[in-house]
């Protein structure tokens, strides 16, 4: 035994001793902050505004706040999310929001979820990308999830083709890093695997990975990573590649950790609602255009974004549903539409298009 044993243990305790005075003053302050949220409520309630409390743009500005003030040792990402769950339970006083998102439980959407709305949000997990549009639009629940760019595997058209049919806006993107694992149950035997399970994008992901350590084994694709986990609990010949929150749901063992091809690999999810986000100070603009099917239609539609210095940050085509062989752009700008070279920008690509939708102007992804 060290000698200066009973010194440190002193000091231990005179540390424990300050943590919980600092505890108790954390408590009385997010007690007190509580308070004021729910005030907040009272004069909204009383401005007569909608049942709906949930400031996106006053949200991002609260945890890029946290960001930027941040002293250390934690880093900005951590306080953020503290801070972020701290509101998430401010707002659920008033009344939880309702989240739908692409299910089932496990997936990598619903991670999106409670990354972007906190765990004091009630999220219902729904089979289908069309599923959670028609749920938003039907007002069974305030806001919804879908993915719609990998960094890998490019976009996911399902959720670009809903807005061609749907009157519902972007609020909202949340952006995610993506691990994929191997894991297996404990019945299965590791030699002798056979199959492996997974969605098909988190198989294209892996595929040189799997292509060095199970060149020979059936690649099974499944509706869903959290599907493939739910498979591979009553199989003793196979695997899945899902993420963490999958292998937790079904208490599955990883064998092999971030498998993906691409360190860098991450999703890029929408949240879908019927509000119109104010400017947060740092947002983004999603555009649908369709244009004639002409020369030089392509340039006129850019043309106007040179033109007022804005920066492009996707641009998607997709065939239009109304005929073979025209188009639909889907555009991604750094700016929101109140902003006056944004609002020009609009006019003029207005102008030149045979029908234009602005989907959303919404805050940058902050986590
Ligand atoms: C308190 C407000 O309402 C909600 C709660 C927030 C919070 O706890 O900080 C922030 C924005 C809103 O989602 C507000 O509008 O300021």
């Amino acid at each position: 035994m060290s000698e200066n044993k009973p010194k440190q243990d002193e000091r231990l305790l005179e540390l424990r001793n300050r943590i919980d005075t600092i505890d108790s003053e954390i408590a009385r302050l997010i007690s007190e902050r509580a308070n004021c949220a729910l005030e907040v409520a009272e004069v909204k309630k009383s401005n007569g505004e909608d049942a709906l409390y949930y400031r996106p743009e006053r949200e991002a500005q609260v945890l890029r706040r946290a960001m930027e003030r941040n002293p250390g040792p934690l880093t900005n990402e951590e306080m953020a999310r503290l801070f972020r769950e701290i509101m998430s339970a401010c707002l659920a006083l008033e009344e939880p929001i309702k989240v739908a998102y692409l299910g089932p439980e496990g997936t990598f959407t619903q991670q999106a979820a409670l990354k972007h709305f906190g765990h004091s949000a009630v999220s219902k997990p729904l089979a289908a990308i069309d599923e959670v549009f028609r749920e938003v639009e039907a007002g069974a629940v305030n806001y919804g999830v879908v993915p719609v760019e990998n960094s890998t595997e490019g976009v996911v058209n399902h959720t670009l083709d809903n807005f061609m049919t749907s009157n519902l806006k972007i609020c909202g993107e949340v952006e995610l890093r993506i691990h994929q694992h191997l894991m297996i149950s404990d019945i299965t035997r590791k030699e002798s695997i056979t199959r492996i399970y997974s969605h098909a994008q988190s198989l294209a992901q892996c595929r040189k990975w799997l292509d060095s350590y199970y060149p020979n084994v059936e690649r099974v694709a499944v509706a869903s990573n959290a599907e493939a986990a739910r498979r591979v609990k009553g199989e003793w010949n196979a695997a899945a590649i899902a993420g963490d929150m999958a292998a937790e749901l079904y208490g599955l063992k990883i064998l092999n950790e971030k498998i993906e091809d691409r360190p860098d690999n991450s999703t890029r999810f929408l949240i879908i609602g019927s509000q119109a986000v104010p400017p947060s100070g740092d947002d983004k603009t999603s555009l649908m255009v369709s244009m004639r099917n002409a020369p030089g239609a392509l340039h006129d539609l850019l043309a106007p974004f040179q033109h007022h210095k804005i920066d492009l940050t996707r641009v998607e085509t997709r065939p239009a549903q109304s005929g073979n062989w025209t188009y639909v752009f889907f555009i991604d700008f750094v700016g929101h539409r109140e902003r006056e070279n944004v609002a020009a920008a609009l006019k003029e690509v207005g102008a030149c298009a045979s029908d234009m939708k602005v989907l959303g102007s919404y805050p940058r992804g902050v986590l």
